[in-house]
């Protein structure tokens, strides 16, 4: 039998589950993907097309999504698959939307920061934003589009004007960030990356990413020039893939695979599995920065309990000192894109 690729580490485990959800709970999760037709979200959607946890696929795009939908709807899963494009067919890709999952918006090419994105990006993000306040008031928001460290904001302040903000339900997905880690660590330590695991914290842009080396599982030690080297290539592993595309856009295999393991949780948290925790770009009051990444744990109405950082090690203090002034530069820009326009 041709077994299903399941974008999850313990994928015996959650081959099990998606079986027995898919039999024992009928209930439809359906999915949004908006920006459907993109390098991410084409692979995105392929991901999630795979998994019995979605039942129904709605692809939004402003191009294309009638083909990448027709496409993917003769793979032989249970899930359908339905596309919608341009913003006249936006309110209806997202009406009964469980989860959204937003990589809509242009990518970085080379010399470009995140933050260079943010003229473009940010309007979308509203709009989309908007209609999902109208629509899926309830549904839970993974936003993939960078700035990652602002368009959470936005898309935060949009749904406060709306009167339907809900912090628990709003995520800046962060996960390539781990999944780099994972496996930049295993590579050095000659480990099975699907044993490792590294909480990466802050936000999602060259020093906000903090990755917590000190709280790795199995345990790992480096000298203090190798850890130094390698949270460096963690912040800046974006960029690594940005000058290797070379002007043909940013990481899209990689984080399509990032987003469908963040998408599947919010499914598994949703269907009540329990202890499903995933590190996402919250609203926190744990730092000066009003939104932090840290590891939450997830439920069916989004972050159950923000589980924290723990204890840092003095250089991950120090990163983490470097972080937060740059993060609440981010986030006021996000919030004034709202308010004061
Ligand atoms: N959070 C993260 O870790 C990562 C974030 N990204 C970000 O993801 C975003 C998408 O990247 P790619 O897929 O490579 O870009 P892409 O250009 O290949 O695809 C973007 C898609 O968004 C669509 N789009 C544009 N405006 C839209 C709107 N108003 N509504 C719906 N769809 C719209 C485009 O038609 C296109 O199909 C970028 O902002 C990029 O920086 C990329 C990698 C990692
Ligand atoms: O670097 C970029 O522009 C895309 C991104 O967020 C990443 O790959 O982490």
């Amino acid at each position: 039998m041709f077994s299903r690729i399941l974008p999850h580490k313990n994928v015996t485990e959650l081959s099990h589950l998606g079986k027995q959800f898919s039999t024992s709970n009928q209930r439809n999760v359906k999915v949004a993907v908006c920006g459907a037709s993109g390098g991410i979200g084409q692979p995105l959607s392929l991901l999630l097309k795979q998994s019995p946890l979605v039942t129904k696929l709605s692809l939004f795009d402003i191009v294309h999504t009638p083909g990448v939908a027709a496409d993917l709807s003769h793979i032989d899963t249970n899930s359908s698959v339905h596309g919608h494009v341009g913003p006249d067919q936006l309110k209806e890709s997202l009406t009964g939307a469980e989860v959204i999952i937003i990589p809509a918006g242009v990518p970085r090419k080379p010399g470009m920061t995140r933050d260079d994105l943010f003229n473009t990006n940010a309007s979308i993000v509203r709009d989309l934003a908007k209609a999902a306040a109208e629509v899926a008031p309830t549904a839970l928001i993974g936003i993939i589009s960078n700035p990652v460290n602002s368009t959470v904001p936005i898309a935060s302040e949009v749904l406060k004007k709306a009167g339907v903000y809900d912090p628990k339900r709003i995520f800046g997905v962060t996960t390539l960030d781990i999944v780099r880690a994972n496996r930049f660590v295993a590579e050095l330590k000659g480990l099975d990356p699907a044993t490792v695991n590294i909480p990466v914290i802050g936000g999602h842009s060259g020093v906000t990413i903090i990755p917590l080396i000190s709280q790795a599982k199995p345990a790992v030690d480096f000298p203090a020039d190798q850890l130094k080297a390698l949270t460096e290539r963690i912040q800046e592993a974006g960029t690594e893939v940005v000058k290797a595309k070379a002007g043909a856009g940013s990481a899209t295999l990689s984080m399509a695979y990032a987003g469908a393991r963040f998408a599947i949780s919010l499914c598994r948290a949703l269907k009540g599995e329990a202890n499903v925790v995933e590190c996402a770009y919250v609203r926190s009051d744990l730092t000066d920065a009003k939104y932090f990444s840290t590891p939450v744990l997830l439920g069916p109405g989004g972050v159950e309990k923000n589980l924290g950082y723990g204890k840092l090690s003095a250089f991950e203090e120090g990163l983490l000192k470097a972080a937060i002034p740059e993060l609440k530069k981010n986030i006021q820009k996000g919030e004034d894109f709202v308010n004061k326009n």
